[in-house]
């Protein structure tokens, strides 16, 4: 199969109540892990690629490896630009073979947010490609660049309603309280402004900073309307806890196998539950 638009599962997922994974990929153990959860659970997943981990990949080896997975599993996955900052590079990764594209405005002032969300749009509606837009300011680490959780600003609804209803994007990434990177305290989500937002217009909330979320708040944030939940640090933890595990046991290892294979596999079992608890198992 080939990759497709966020559009293929999107929609169902609104309908019936459950969210389909973003989960970023790093590098091909990222990958690997990822397809394989998501076909062990015969689920339709997102391979987010950041700014950052596109330099760190390289765009020609990034849609490869995309492609294989689509190819290999028979999944409807989408290949989808993560915090893309600018109309250029996400029409860069179009043109490169990448299926969806984050437009993330949200450090621009909302008219002009509105306006350059419009612009991606436009052009990626017209090769099929699918489009997420950022409302708010989401707090923590987001591809090495911090914003302090106190400077975090709340998605106001019915600007994101107007937000979507200006730019036709197929899904919106609203500011409810989750942050990028590990939590330092309790997270407290929002869940009035999903359910307002989300009842609002027919496409899905995005929810950002989805690692170290409890299990509960999840379940809850589906429930008022998330559809689309992105995951990567809780696999960047797993896999480095798992390298550090076999090289402290062993410091003559050299074969990078023998620590990358244990690191693929912790972060199998990582995607596998969040797809469990997302509710999109069987849903491919
Ligand atoms: O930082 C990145 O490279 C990707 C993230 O911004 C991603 O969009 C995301 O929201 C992941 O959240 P996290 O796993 O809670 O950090
Ligand atoms: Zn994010």
């Amino acid at each position: 199969m080939p990759l497709v638009s966020m559009n293929e599962f999107l929609p169902k997922a609104k309908a019936n109540k459950f969210a389909v994974g973003q989960f970023n990929m790093n590098n091909l153990e990222f990958a690997k892990a990822i397809t394989e959860a998501a076909m062990a659970e015969k689920s339709p997943f997102i391979f987010g690629v950041s700014e950052g981990a596109l330099k760190y990949m390289g765009i020609e080896y990034t849609v490869a490896i995309a492609e294989a997975a689509a190819k290999q599993s028979g999944l409807p996955i989408a290949l989808h630009l993560d915090h893309g900052s600018t109309f250029e590079v996400a029409m860069k990764c179009i043109r490169a073979g990448f299926s969806s594209v984050m437009f993330d405005g949200s450090h621009h002032s909302f008219e002009d947010n509105i306006r350059l969300t419009k612009e991606v749009v436009k052009a990626a509606r017209a090769m099929g490609v699918s489009v997420e837009g950022e409302l708010g300011t989401i707090g923590g680490v987001e591809d090495d660049i911090s914003v302090d959780e106190a400077d975090a600003a709340l998605a106001k609804p019915e600007e994101a309603i107007r937000f979507y209803e200006e730019t036709g994007v197929d899904c919106v990434a609203i500011a409810v309280g989750t942050a990028h990177g590990m939590y330092k305290g309790e997270v407290k989500i929002r869940y009035d402004i999903i359910e307002e937002v989300a009842k609002a217009i027919p496409v899905p909330v995005v929810l950002h900073g989805g690692s170290g979320v409890p299990d509960e708040a999840i379940r809850l944030s589906i429930a008022a309307g998330v559809g689309k939940i992105n995951v990567n640090t809780e696999n960047q933890v797993a896999c480095t806890e798992a390298i550090r595990e076999v090289l402290n046991k062993d410091a003559k290892v050299y074969d990078p196998r023998k620590y990358l294979t244990p690191a693929k596999n912790a972060m199998v079992e990582v995607v596998r539950s969040k797809i469990q608890l997302f509710g999109s198992s069987n849903q491919a």
